[in-house]
């Protein structure tokens, strides 16, 4: 019986959490939006659903998730965990607090937990101040970000500007020291009218404590952390998870590469000293209507070598800047994830079935040319990074944040192929 469903308000976050509860044991599926069908979920133990609902109009972002809650409870999914960012971005608008109100009310409620620390990546929560590795929420530099700029670390303050109730704070000392009365202090600040629950968290076993003493609570609210730690508190997980995904070496692989962050830089220059590598030239993407045909014949020439073939639109800031002043950035941007779209569908046409992708937006565009509902989560390349299954088919692809992944990634992404 599927335990957990999760609704994450962006994709990046979505396989960040799937991949810590397949670390934990647990087998998951994730799919890209509510599905318009149900799904046999009874050998999984989550069932995560990507939305896009991080900085949406509030009103669109409690319609979604709201929707997202039903098809997840219609799949027997009693419990969910609504899944926003471990940097907790929201405005004093939302999205958090009134989509965490809606889905309370939804899932008949009266009390969640509000836990984004995720130790392995240096959040923690002390006195119920978010940090960053080791510094404060608001002076980690998320006080610059262009749409959710983070002007206070107290999610106390974060979270009663956005929703409609008190929070409840449970400190360090109690959850280190003091375990066994978490139950009853929690029913204490329920009678004081306490809603949301923030407890501090510094490392993955107070994040154990705090997962068990909210066992019972039909929704809670977090980050990656929080999904490993209700996984690994499961006693049946063994059953069912931890099987490593066959990634059959049959068949060609991949790499299409469009961040163009300081990371993917250099995983880039890393490969291309290894592998064929072909560096997209914007001019023709642009007024060669024959480019998308060359680019696939040469991918396919390329297909039985050793190292899988990359193409690549990276290139570093400074080459960037020049391009997007010529062209326009929203332009551009577009034309190549278009580009990496229809290169990718034209090659599965051409047997290849193994894709290793680099950038959200150009992930999001290869998800849409390769048609993706759903995948099975795999074993991580690197933290937040796993392979994937497509559902129902023999094709697999891995969705690299920009910023993740060690020097060699693409190379190492290929040796979790088996005969
Ligand atoms: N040579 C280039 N010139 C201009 N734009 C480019 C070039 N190469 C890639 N781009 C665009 O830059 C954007 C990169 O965004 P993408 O989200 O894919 O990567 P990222 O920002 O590094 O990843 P993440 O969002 O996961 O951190 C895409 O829209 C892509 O089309
Ligand atoms: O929680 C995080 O930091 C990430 O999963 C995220 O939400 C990326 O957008």
């Amino acid at each position: 019986m599927t335990k957990l469903g999760v609704i994450a308000d962006d994709f990046t976050g979505a396989t960040d959490i799937a991949s810590f509860m397949v670390n934990a044991g647990w087998k998951v599926v994730l799919f890209n939006g509510v599905p318009s069908e149900a799904f046999d979920a009874q050998d999984t133990d989550a069932i995560v659903i990507a939305l896009k609902s991080r900085s949406i109009p509030v009103n669109e972002a409690v319609e979604l998730s709201l929707s997202a809650s039903a098809w997840l409870q219609a799949q027997g999914c009693q419990r969910q965990l609504f899944k926003y960012c471990s940097t907790f971005d929201s405005t004093a608008q939302g999205n958090i607090g009134p989509v965490t109100d809606a889905l309370m009310k939804f899932l008949n409620t009266p009390a969640t937990l509000v836990c984004p620390a995720v130790p392995d990546n240096g959040r923690t929560i002390v006195h119920g101040h978010l940090f960053v590795k080791g510094e404060l929420l608001n002076e980690s530099g998320m006080e610059h970000h262009p749409v959710t700029p983070m002007k206070h670390s107290s999610l106390k303050k974060l979270m009663e500007a956005q929703s409609v109730g008190l929070c409840g704070m449970i400190n360090l000392d109690k959850v280190k020291n003091h375990p066994d009365e978490l139950a009853r202090e929690i029913e204490t600040q329920l009678a004081n009218k306490a809603r949301y629950f923030i407890f501090d968290v510094l490392d993955n076993q107070d994040l154990l404590t705090v997962a068990r003493v909210t066992a019972h609570f039909p929704l809670v609210t977090g980050a990656a952390g929080l999904g490993y730690a209700i996984a690994a508190l499961d006693e049946h997980r063994a059953l069912s998870g931890k099987q490593a995904m066959h990634i059959d070496a049959r068949g060609a692989s991949v790499v299409l590469s469009g961040s163009c962050s300081a990371m993917t830089n250099q995983q880039v220059d890393f490969y291309q000293q290894r592998a064929s590598s072909l560096a997209l030239d914007v001019e023709k993407i642009i007024q060669d209507p024959a480019y998308l045909e060359f680019v696939s014949q040469w991918v396919i020439a390329h297909a039985s070598d050793h190292l899988a073939p990359m193409v690549y639109a990276t290139q570093p800031p400074q080459i960037i800047e020049l391009i997007q002043k010529h062209y326009g950035a929203e332009y551009i941007s577009d034309r190549i994830e278009t580009f990496f779209s229809s290169l990718a569908k034209s090659l599965t046409r051409a047997g290849f079935n193994k894709f290793i992708v680099a950038g959200g937006e150009t992930s999001g565009a290869v998800t849409q040319g390769l048609n993706i509902e759903g995948m099975v989560i795999g074993e991580p390349v690197a933290p937040g990074v796993p392979w994937t299954q497509v559902l129902n088919k023999q094709q697999w692809v891995i969705l690299k944040s920009g910023n993740f992944g060690s020097q060699d990634f693409f190379q190492k992404a290929q040796e979790h192929y088996h005969e």
